[in-house]
Formats: structure tokens, sequence, C-alpha cells
């Protein structure tokens, strides 16, 4: 992807920066313009590091020759977003003997971004995260606002931190070797930006569906650059989700329920909000709030974007709802769901009916 560079700052206690454009993974002056110390520390998966890794090390020492540079690779897939995983990335940054003003690099996706972030805000009690995602999904949405985390069999994302990043450095010239299935994964998100709060973007993701889907890097920049200007914007004013950032869980009680169902191995993180927020549109129709033509154009736009719209079959709606009982949203009061009033109109409502949410599931 070539173009200019854009920035969006991240205001409030801890404010940071994140950068977008092509050339940052080689732009060693703005790499280590964030480092305090002389300890750095990679992580990355199996797909991301033979392509990247060794040009972030080169770009980093180009400008400081001095730096200690430690690495650890992980396997790549939701599947490996685990404790076990977790105490492998502590065990890497113990045995390289990063110190408290070392700074980790999550290089590559939502995966490595929420594991590794996870990885820094306990190591030594936290230690400074610089996100470099290299895939859509991350750029647009896991990389910014602090959210770390892995998951369990009984649930997705279910042990974490809140950790803001030191920075976002998204490179989109990596968005050139992104697979097609990522890049809708990651489009998926950008829709959720439009549905929650900005129906004219929903416009102008519809105006742009072919564009996008065929990498334009005008139309993924502004996509990218919108989208963080919306996370950016919620995160800033809710960065640890007492209120408004639950609007950004439009379609993830129902989608993480089914990644959870499935075992993180079948929809994509992406793949399973698409349709959790189609999910999310039956039941507010169901509840009396919206009306099936938004659920409708909801439900075509992702189509459009080559995203599933339906549950998988087979899944048993039970489990789908025992999962739930344990989202991150659920209170004494039961279940909490995003809910719309209608396209761009999203709100949180508590204590839904768990029949409604059946009925739903069961189509
Ligand atoms: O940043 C947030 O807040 C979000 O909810 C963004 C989500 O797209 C993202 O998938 C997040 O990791 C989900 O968080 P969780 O609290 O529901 O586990
Ligand atoms: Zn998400």
């Amino acid at each position: 992807m070539s173009g200019a560079m854009r920035q969006v700052e991240v205001g409030g206690a801890q404010p940071y920066r994140i950068a977008i454009g092509p050339g940052l993974l080689d732009d060693g002056a703005t790499l280590a313009a964030v480092l305090r110390g002389r300890d750095a520390f990679i992580v990355s998966d199996g797909n991301v590091a033979p392509l990247y890794a060794a040009r972030v090390i080169d770009a980093l020492r180009s400008e400081r020759p001095d730096l200690r540079v430690g690495q650890y690779v992980m396997a790549p897939g939701e599947e490996e977003k685990t404790l076990d995983n977790f105490a492998r990335v502590i065990d890497a940054l113990a045995r390289a003997g990063m110190r408290r003003d070392a700074t980790l690099f999550a290089l590559g996706g939502g995966v490595v971004g929420d594991l590794s972030g996870f990885a820094a805000a306990c190591w030594m009690r936290g230690i400074d995260c610089v996100q470099l995602p290299t895939t859509l999904l991350a750029m647009v949405d896991s990389s910014v606002g602090g959210k770390t985390a892995v998951d369990l069999p009984q649930g997705k994302n279910l042990v974490g931190a809140f950790h803001p990043p030191r920075a976002v450095l998204a490179d989109t010239s990596t968005l050139r070797t992104l697979p097609p299935r990522e890049l809708r994964a990651g489009l998926a998100e950008v829709v959720k930006y439009g549905a929650i709060g900005d129906a004219p973007f929903l416009d102008w993701i519809d105006a742009h569906a072919e564009a996008l889907l065929a990498m334009d890097n005008d139309a993924l920049a502004e996509a990218i650059a919108r989208s963080c200007e919306h996370k950016a914007a919620i995160v800033e004013r809710d960065p640890f989700e007492h209120g408004e950032r639950a609007l950004l869980n439009l379609g993830h009680t129902f989608g993480h329920a089914l990644e959870t169902e499935q075992g993180y191995g079948g929809l994509n993180h992406g793949e399973a909000v698409a349709v959790g927020m189609v999910l999310a549109a039956r039941l507010s129709e169901r509840l009396g709030l919206s009306h099936a033509d938004d659920t409708t154009r909801l439900r075509t736009l992702l189509s459009r974007l080559e995203l599933p719209v339906d549950l998988p079959a087979g899944l048993d709606p039970q489990a789908m709802l025992a999962h739930m009982r344990l989202d991150k949203k659920a209170q004494a009061d039961g279940l909490r769901f995003i809910v719309w009033d209608g396209i761009g109109r999203a709100k949180v409502l508590p204590g839904v009916p768990e029949d409604a949410v059946l009925a739903v599931l069961r189509g």
C-alpha cells in the first residue's frame, strides 16, 4: 500500500499516538523513538516473523546499535491465544533478562497483540507495549484501546488486563500479504463502527465495498483512519468499559459464544462478529426496538463484503447460551447485550430474557 502517513491521537491519562501508513516497520527513527531503555522484545507468530521480524530488528538497530533485542515466535491462530502460550512469552522475557524499562513490540494480528499485550501488562507488573499490527482487524480495532487477554476453553478473552499501548504503528504495506479471508474479517469490525454510531460511515462503506475488497489503497487508508478515530474517541472517554465502550462489543456476545463453541478453530473473530451483529439486529427486532429493514441493510452489506451472516449449522443453542452466561458484560441482572434502535443507534440493554436469545439462536 502506498500513500501518506495519517495520525490519530488517543487522549486520556496515558495518551498515545496511532500512526498509519506504509513503511513504518522499516522506519528506525519512529520505532526507536518509543524506547525508554536499552531492551526490546519482539513477539510475533510463525506467519509474520519470517516476513517482518528481521526488518524491525534491523531498523531498530540502525538507530540504536546498543539495543539488546529478544524475540519470541508463537504458533499462529486463535487456538494459540492460551494461558500456556502466555506463560511461554513470560518465560522468554525472563530468559532474555528483560528489565522494567524494556519495550515489548507486538508484531502481528489480534492474537499476537492481545496475548503479548497481556504479557507486557504482567511482566514486572507492566512494561511498555508497542503494537505493530499487520492485519486489518488489528489495525482498525484490537491494537487500539489497551484490551489484552487470552482465551479459556470456557470463554473468549476471559483472562486479561487493560494495558494501553505506548504507541500503535500500523504499517499499511503489510496488508499486501494479508490473505483475503483476513481482510474480510477486518471489514466486519469496520462495519461495526458504522452500525453502532455512524450511519453515514455505513453509507461510505456501502459505496466503497468493491474498492475495499479489491484492497484499494485510498479506500483502505480511509477505512482504517476513520475506524481508529471512532475507537480513539470512545476509549478516551471510557478506557475501562464502565459505560459507552461496551458499544464496541456489538455482535460480540453472540460472536464470542460462537468462537468458544467452535473451539476457536471455526469462524475467525471477524466472521463470528459479522454473524453476531446480524443476530444482535434480529434480537433488537424481536424486542421491538428496531425495524426489519435495519437488519436487512446490515445483512446485505456484510454479505456484499463476503462475510457470513448466518449461524453455522449444528450448533447447540443451549451450549451457546451457557457461554453467554459467562460473557464479561453479564451481571446479577442477567445477560447484557448491545442492541440497537436502528442503524447507527446502538445501546446497552441489561436483563435480556434468555428465551428471546434462544429464539434468535434457533432462527
Ligand atoms: O475494544 C473494545 O472495547 C472492544 O470491545 C473491541 C472488540 O472488537 C474486541 O474484539 C475486544 O477484544 C472484545 O473485548 P471483550 O471485552 O468483549 O473480550
Ligand atoms: Zn472484536
